[in-house]
């Protein structure tokens, strides 16, 4: 299988790192715009091969789509981050040019390919991916509620004093500050409500760190996160590569679903072979279907700003 990463930067190499030492792709191509860099950075993961024990091969490449060719899966992460103090939505400007043409240059070599949009903000390029290359709504998921849920599981680990894979708990919406929606009702330890463990004040912190949880990383690396976004990538892209079906949250173009229509929103999806199999449309209490109607006009009021870049 073989899997094509665009933008070999923090989070476009940490992918393929996260990739390779899963052992889920035959073959790994990186590819980023400054010369010489891609090629770099698969040099360097490569030569972790022999003591991590990994087969993949890894490769870089300056610009050149043709090495990407047949690829199953295509991750998209070339773009700007932010910087402390700025939003995600601040990124849109620079970022949805990028976004835009590496979709076209993608897909002209790898026409069959699945695309994971990383690049924010994300739930509007997954929604700019979509509409511009118009491939059909399964093959084009946005990765965000993967991390999400996995910042909710170790803010929920801190504060019960308990691993995080006893834990499951998921975030759907949009992937902002002020849009996700940790779902601290369904969050489980071991199956328990965790509300069994931890007063309402104290989930509450728990869901709002969560909600910023990656301007928390922001603020004390000076960019954005990308250890636990390469691994969230890596966990999304070996349930499509091995037919997996895992349950992960997503950013999928909704048709209904959740009452919403016409746009890209984190919601539970099954993820396999076909890319998005089925969007899991669970019952929500009257606030979290409030949370979620406000989290959806704010998406929607993004992808108002792509008039200009979708003509
Ligand atoms: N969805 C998520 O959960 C999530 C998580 C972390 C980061 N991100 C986003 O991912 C993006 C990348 O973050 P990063 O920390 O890796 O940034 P980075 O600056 O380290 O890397 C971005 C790379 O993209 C390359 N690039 C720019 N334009 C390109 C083009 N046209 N073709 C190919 N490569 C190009 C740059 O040269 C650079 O190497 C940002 O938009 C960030 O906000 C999203
Ligand atoms: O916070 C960011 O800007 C990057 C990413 O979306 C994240 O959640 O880590």
């Amino acid at each position: 299988m073989k899997v094509t990463i665009v933008g070999a930067g923090n989070v476009g190499a940490s992918c393929a790192d996260s990739i390779s030492y899963r052992g889920i792709a035959s073959e790994v191509v990186l590819l980023d715009i400054r010369e010489g860099f891609a090629e770099g950075k698969a040099m360097d993961i490569m030569q972790c091969a022999t003591n991590t024990g990994f087969n993949t091969n890894v490769s870089g490449v300056t610009n050149d789509y043709s090495k990407t060719a047949d690829s199953d899966v295509v991750v998209i992460t070339s773009g700007i981050p932010r910087k402390p103090g700025m939003t995600r939505e601040e990124l849109i400007g620079i970022n949805a040019g990028i976004v835009k043409t590496v979709a076209e240059n993608v897909l002209a070599h790898s026409p069959n390919c699945i695309v994971v949009v990383v690049s924010n903000p994300m739930d509007t390029m997954t929604y700019l991916t979509l509409k511009s290359t118009g491939l059909p709504k399964n093959r084009i998921i946005g990765m965000g509620g993967a991390l999400d849920s996995s910042r909710f599981r170790y803010y929920l680990s801190k504060a019960l004093d308990k691993p995080s894979n006893d834990i499951s708990a998921m975030v759907i919406g949009g992937h902002g500050d002020t849009t996700m929606i940790p779902l601290t009702r369904l969050a489980a330890y071991n199956g328990i409500p965790v509300s069994q463990f931890l007063s309402q004040e104290e989930l509450d912190k728990v869901a709002a760190a969560t909600m910023v949880g990656g301007a928390t990383l922001t603020g004390l690396l000076g960019t954005s996160a990308w250890y636990a976004p390469g691994a969230s990538v890596a966990y999304l892209v070996d349930s499509i590569l091995n037919d997996q079906k895992k349950m992960i949250a997503c950013s999928v173009f909704v048709e209904g679903e959740y009452g919403q229509n016409d746009i890209c929103i984190g919601v539970p999806c099954i993820i396999g072979k076909n890319g998005v199999e089925q969007i899991v449309d669970i019952e929500l209490n009257d606030a979290e279907k409030a949370a979620f109607a406000k989290s959806a006009d704010a998406v929607r009021n993004m992808n108002a700003d792509l008039k200009s870049v979708l003509v």
